[in-house]
Formats: C-alpha cells, sequence, structure tokens
C-alpha cells in the first residue's frame, strides 16, 4: 500500500514535471529523484544518526516501507536466542539486499514505463490532432450580394465618388468612417470614446466594431429591401459599396470570413499634396475632429504603413481596379464607370 502511495507521489510529480518543461528530461531526473530518496531511505533506516521520535526514526517516507528492514533482522535474531540443546537453527537465509531492492524498485519502475507511455501516448495524440477547421459561413453569399471596398488616402474622393456610382446603378453606399462616427455618437456606447480617440489621431478602430457595425447595416438593408420588395421571390442581387474599408488586413480577412466575400476594390491613387489640400479645404466647414493638418498627418502615415499593404495584397490577387483620383470629379467618375463596366459587366 505504501509502495502504491508512493508511486501515487511519484505519479503526481511525474505529471507535474511533464506539464512544465519538456518531457523528454523528466523521467531520468525522476529516475535520479527516486534512486536519490531509496537510498536516503536505506541510509534513513539503518543510520542510528536518524532523528529519533518516540524510539522511531523519523523520514519523510512512508513508515510501511520504513518497517520491512527491522522485521527481517528480527527474525535472524530470535533464532539465536534458543537454549544450547536445541540444534542450532538453520542458518538464516541469505540477506535479501538485492532482492528486496528489487521489489523496492520495481514500483518506481512501472510508475516511470506508465508514465513515459502515458505521456508518448498523449504527444502523439496532439501531434495527429487535425488543425481546427474553419467553420465559418459568410453571413452574405457572394451570389446574392456584390460587395466592392472603396480604398484610397484620406481625401481621395472616394465619398464624392461613391455618390455618383449610388445615384447611376443602384448601390447603397456604406462609409465605415460615417458609421463609426453615428456609434461614437450613440448615447450610451461603450466604444464612443474609443472610437473618438481612434478618429482624431488616425488610428484604425479594433476590427470587431467596425465589422460588427458593417454587417448589422448590411443586414437591415437588405431586410429593408426585401419588404419593400413587391416580389419576395425573384433573386435578388444586393450591391454596396464599403467605403473606406477595409483599412488594415485584419479586417479585410474578418470581413470576408464572417460577412462577405468582396468582389473587387475600387482604389482611388492621389498624391498626399493634393490629398491634403482637399481635407484642409473640406475642414473649413465639415467639423470634422481630423480635418486639421496634425491629424491628417497621422492619417497619412496610417494610410501608407496599414491601409497600403491591404490594397496590395488584392493586387496581387488582381482583384483591384485603380482610378487616377487626381483630375476633375466628372473626369474621375468617367474613368470610374469605364473601368467598373469592364470589370463587372452586367453586375453593374
Ligand atoms: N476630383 C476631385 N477634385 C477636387 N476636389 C475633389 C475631388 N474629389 C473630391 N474632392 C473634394 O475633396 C474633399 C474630399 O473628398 P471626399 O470626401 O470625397 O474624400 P474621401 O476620400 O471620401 O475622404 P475621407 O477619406 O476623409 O472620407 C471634398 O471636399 C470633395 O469635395
Ligand atoms: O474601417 C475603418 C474606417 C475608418 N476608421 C477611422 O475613421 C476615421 C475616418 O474615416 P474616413 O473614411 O476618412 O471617414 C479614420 O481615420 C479611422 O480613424 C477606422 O478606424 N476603421
Amino acid at each position: 500500500m505504501a509502495a502504491n502511495a508512493f508511486g501515487r507521489q511519484a505519479w503526481r510529480q511525474f505529471m507535474r514535471n511533464s506539464c512544465r518543461g519538456p518531457a523528454v528530461t523528466t523521467p531520468p531526473r525522476l529516475l535520479q529523484q527516486q534512486q536519490l530518496q531509496f537510498s536516503l531511505r536505506r541510509q534513513a533506516s539503518s543510520s542510528s544518526s536518524a532523528p529519533v521520535r518516540a524510539g522511531r526514526p523519523v523520514s519523510h517516507y512512508p513508515s510501511s516501507l520504513l518497517r520491512r528492514q527491522p522485521t527481517a533482522q528480527r527474525s535472524y535474531s530470535s533464532g539465536s536466542q534458543g537454549g544450547q540443546n536445541i540444534p542450532p537453527p538453520p542458518p538464516p537465509p541469505p540477506p535479501r539486499r538485492s532482492n528486496n531492492n528489487q521489489i523496492k524498485f520495481w514500483p518506481f519502475l512501472v510508475v516511470i514505463a506508465l508514465g513515459s507511455g502515458g505521456y508518448i501516448l498523449l504527444v502523439n495524440q496532439r501531434i495527429e490532432m487535425p488543425p481546427p477547421t474553419k467553420s465559418t459561413t459568410p453571413a452574405f453569399s457572394a451570389s446574392d450580394v456584390t460587395v466592392i471596398f472603396v480604398l484610397g488616402g484620406p481625401g481621395a474622393g472616394k465619398g464624392t465618388q461613391c455618390a455618383r456610382l449610388v445615384k447611376d446603378y443602384g448601390f447603397t453606399h456604406l462609409s465605415a468612417g460615417d458609421l463609426l462616427r453615428a456609434e461614437q455618437d450613440r448615447p450610451g456606447s461603450q466604444y464612443g470614446q474609443l472610437i473618438r480617440d481612434c478618429i482624431k489621431n488616425g488610428e484604425i478602430v479594433p476590427m470587431e466594431v467596425t465589422v460588427a457595425l458593417l454587417e448589422n447595416a448590411m443586414r437591415d438593408t437588405i431586410s429593408s429591401k426585401k419588404s419593400s420588395n413587391n416580389n419576395p421571390g425573384s433573386n435578388n442581387n444586393y450591391k454596396f459599396l464599403i467605403d473606406g474599408f477595409p483599412r488594415k488586413m485584419d479586417q479585410a480577412l474578418k470581413f470576408e470570413e464572417v460577412v462577405c466575400p468582396a468582389k473587387l476594390v475600387l482604389f482611388y491613387d492621389c498624391p498626399e499634396e493634393e490629398m491634403e489640400r482637399r481635407l484642409l479645404e473640406r475642414g473649413k466647414t465639415s467639423g470634422r475632429a481630423d480635418d486639421n493638418a496634425e491629424s491628417i498627418r497621422k492619417r497619412f502615415r496610417t494610410f501608407v504603413e496599414t491601409s497600403m499593404p491591404v490594397v496590395n495584397h488584392y493586387e496581387a490577387e488582381k482583384r483591384v481596379v485603380k482610378v487616377d483620383a487626381t483630375p476633375s470629379p466628372d473626369r474621375v467618375y468617367a474613368d470610374t464607370q469605364a473601368k467598373l463596366k469592364k470589370a463587372l459587366g452586367d453586375k453593374l
């Protein structure tokens, strides 16, 4: 029983060590500890210098293990106490030290073997476990919903061009910036201050907030269009211009994974000096907290460092329609139409 108890203790120790550090080094370390404990135990049982309490050596080891050795000694001495007529008792059995050793050792060997086996089994199971599967299905199917991301630096003219596309082609225009500003001003919003700070500093609001706002807005649009549709059975194709989004790779990946895959990216390319001039002009009347020289500088930096990699990502996938945004709004729009017709055909 004591061996079992000690075995359990050793098992617990082994499992603790296995979880903490590299498992391959643990069993030998445990073996060393057990050998050390074993030899200490033997020393304790035979040494008179061991501390004694109530006539018994004090030890950290289970008392049943310590009791074995004295029992064997008593059986030898009882033989030598007999009278003279009595034939000498048969010689005491040879010292069973080595046997004892084996008997006391096997539980540890079993524990180590079981522990190592179990550990190897666990590790193998972990290695063979398949990677978690992507079970997410986008909320909207690309066959029912056409999504176009509209990107470009701050002030490139995205909003201006979107307004025209809405008028001529029936797109629904969702500006991520407008949705964030509305959420920022919504009484009781837990994200109000966070959004305010991000916008002022030209930083990107955590994607969960923006993706959720966009998904809700798309859902609202689709359900209100469905309810106003005289023929609900018809195969509607809802068309969205998602303006100023995605501005960061994580947003792009998340949106396409959980909301809807995008058909393409409409990218308005404009030099910084022109964008700055437009924004400073707009700032005279817009009332926007970020249409000032300091915020504009920060927004430009975020655009170059964080948003351009998104454009490059879609460019590599051949999903970008690039338009020069420097000319007048009319000329930019004419170019936009021509390029979208070519890319979308009857989906425009
Ligand atoms: N092609 C253009 N030429 C000159 N001015 C323009 C042109 N397009 C837009 N503008 C003006 O530049 C300003 C910025 O335009 P707009 O708001 O459309 O840009 P944006 O890319 O949506 O900006 P933001 O990213 O800050 O929302 C507006 O005042 C707009 O009237
Ligand atoms: O996906 C987005 C879009 C916008 N923001 C923040 O809003 C401001 C203003 O955006 P505009 O498109 O110019 O209206 C932008 O500078 C960001 O701070 C965002 O975090 N995530």
